[in-house]
C-alpha cells in the first residue's frame, strides 16, 4: 500500500528491508531539494554505512497536490539507473532495491561528491565531468540505438520507457509555455519588455515548434531526459548521473542540448573573465561524444552502418538537434517554472543582465543551430552579451 515516507517511517522501512545489521544505530534525514520527490539519508552512526530511498509523491513537490503525477515515475528511474548501468556503471549510483507499489529507489548514498551545479556556482571547475559525460551519453545513446542493439528488441525497451506523463512536462515547461504568455512562467517584473519581444519573434517560434516536433516524435535513443548539471554529482575524479525519471526513446541531441544549457547558464552567471571552462566543457564533451559513439559505431550490425556518411549524418543531426535544445532550455531555466540557482543566486541588477543575454543567446542557439560548429558557441556567447553587438 503506498504511502508518502517520513523520517521516522524510512527508518523503520530501511530495517523491515533488511538493508542495515540488526545492532544498527539509525539516524534520517530528508535531503530532497529537487521539484518533484522525497530523498531519504539513512546513516548507521556505528558503522557511518548509508544508503539513500528515494520516493516519488502522487504530485509535484515543487507545485503540490493541485499538480498530480504518476507514481511510476520511480518505476522508470530505478529501470532507467539499471539500464544505464548496464553499459557505464561507474557514472550511475548503484541500485540496491526498487518497488512500484511503494514509488521507492533504493541506491548508493553519494554525499561525498557535490551536485555540479553547486560546485560551478562556487568556482569549481571538475576537471573530468566533461570526458564523462560525454562518455555516458555516447554509450547510453548508442547501445539503445537501431544501431547498437536488435531493432525489435529497441521496440521493446521503448516500450518500456513509455512516460507521457513526464515528457508532458518537458513538452510544455521546454518547448510552450515560455514562448507563450503562460502562468506557468515566472520571471522578474523588470524583464517583461524583454520577454514580450521574444513571445511576438514568430522566426523564433517557428523553429521552436520544429524544435518541439522532434521531441514529440523522433524515438531515437533512451534519453535521460533531463540532464542538467543538477541531476549530476561530480568532484575532480568521479561523475555520477542522477534522477532519470524523465527518461524516454528521444532525439539523440536532447541530453546533450541540456547539459550544455546548464553549462552556459553558469557561464553567464560569471564574469566573462571566467567563463572559459564552461565553454572547455562544452567542446569537450562533444568531442568525447563524436570520438565514443564513432568507436562504439564499429560494433554495429546494421548493415547501413557500413555506408559512407551514414555516420556523419547521425552526428551532425545530433550536434544541430543538441544547440537547439539547448537554445530552449537556456530560455525556460530563464523565464519559465522551473530556474536554476546559477542566476537566481546573483544580486539584481547582475541578474537582469544575466538573464537578458541569455534571452538572447537562447534565442540565436535555436535559429542560427544549423549553422554552429561547437567551437562558435564561445564566440556566440561573446556576441550576444550586448544588445546589437
Ligand atoms: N544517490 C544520492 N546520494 C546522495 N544524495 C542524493 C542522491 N540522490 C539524490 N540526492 C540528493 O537529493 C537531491 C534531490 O535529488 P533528485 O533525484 O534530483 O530529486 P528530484 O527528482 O526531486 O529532482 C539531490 O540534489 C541530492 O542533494
Ligand atoms: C514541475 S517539474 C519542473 C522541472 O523540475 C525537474 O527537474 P528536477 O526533477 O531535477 O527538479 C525538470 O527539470 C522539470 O522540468
Amino acid at each position: 500500500m503506498y504511502e508518502p515516507l517520513t523520517e521516522q517511517k524510512a527508518v523503520a522501512l530501511a530495517i523491515r528491508l533488511g538493508l542495515f545489521q540488526e545492532d544498527a544505530l539509525l539516524s534520517c534525514q530528508e535531503i530532497g531539494d529537487g521539484n518533484l520527490n522525497l530523498v531519504f539519508r539513512i546513516v548507521n552512526e556505528r558503522t557511518n554505512d548509508s544508503i539513500i530511498i528515494k520516493q516519488a509523491l502522487p504530485y509535484a513537490k515543487v507545485v503540490g497536490e493541485s499538480w498530480p503525477l504518476t507514481l511510476k515515475r520511480a518505476t522508470i528511474e530505478s529501470q532507467a539507473l539499471r539500464t544505464f548501468a548496464s553499459y557505464v556503471p561507474q557514472y550511475v549510483p548503484k541500485v540496491y532495491y526498487s518497488d512500484e507499489t511503494l514509488a521507492i529507489t533504493v541506491m548508493e548514498d553519494l554525499s561525498h561528491l557535490q551536485i555540479a551545479r553547486r560546485g560551478l556556482i562556487e568556482g569549481k571547475t571538475f576537471p573530468k565531468l566533461s570526458e564523462h559525460i560525454g562518455e555516458f551519453v555516447a554509450k547510453t545513446a548508442f547501445y539503445t540505438s537501431d544501431f547498437g542493439m536488435n531493432q525489435q528488441q529497441k521496440k521493446k525497451l521503448a516500450q518500456q520507457f513509455t512516460n507521457p506523463e513526464l515528457c508532458k512536462i518537458t513538452e510544455d515547461l521546454v518547448f510552450t509555455d515560455p514562448f507563450f504568455d503562460h502562468d506557468t512562467n515566472s520571471f522578474e517584473t523588470e524583464l517583461r519588455a524583454d520577454v514580450e519581444q521574444l513571445w511576438q519573434d514568430d522566426e523564433l517560434k517557428r523553429e521552436a515548434a520544429k524544435l518541439k516536433r522532434l521531441f514529440l516524435t523522433k524515438a531515437d535513443v533512451l534519453l535521460h531526459g533531463d540532464l542538467h548539471t543538477g541531476s549530476i554529482f561530480a568532484s575532480d575524479d568521479d561523475t555520477k548521473v542522477i534522477d532519470p525519471e524523465f527518461a524516454f526513446y528521444g532525439p539523440i541531441g536532447f541530453d546533450l542540448g541540456q547539459f550544455f544549457a546548464n553549462l552556459l547558464l553558469n557561464a553567464l552567471s560569471r564574469h566573462e573573465s571566467e567563463r572559459e571552462p564552461l565553454f572547455t566543457h562544452i567542446e569537450k564533451t562533444w568531442d568525447v561524444f563524436v570520438r565514443t559513439f564513432t568507436t562504439c559505431w564499429q560494433e554495429s550490425n546494421e548493415p547501413y552502418a557500413r555506408v559512407s556518411f551514414v555516420l556523419d549524418d547521425i552526428v551532425s543531426d545530433a550536434l544541430v538537434e543538441a544547440i537547439g535544445f539547448a537554445g530552449c532550455e537556456v530560455i525556460r531555466r530563464t523565464i519559465g517554472l522551473a530556474h536554476v540557482a546559477d542566476l537566481d543566486e546573483l544580486p539584481l541588477e547582475r541578474r537582469l543582465e544575466a538573464k537578458r543575454h541569455a534571452l538572447r543567446l537562447g534565442r540565436e542557439l535555436i535559429v542560427q543551430r544549423e549553422h554552429l560548429p561547437i567551437h562558435a558557441i564561445k564566440r556566440l556567447v561573446q556576441q550576444t552579451a550586448h544588445v546589437n553587438s
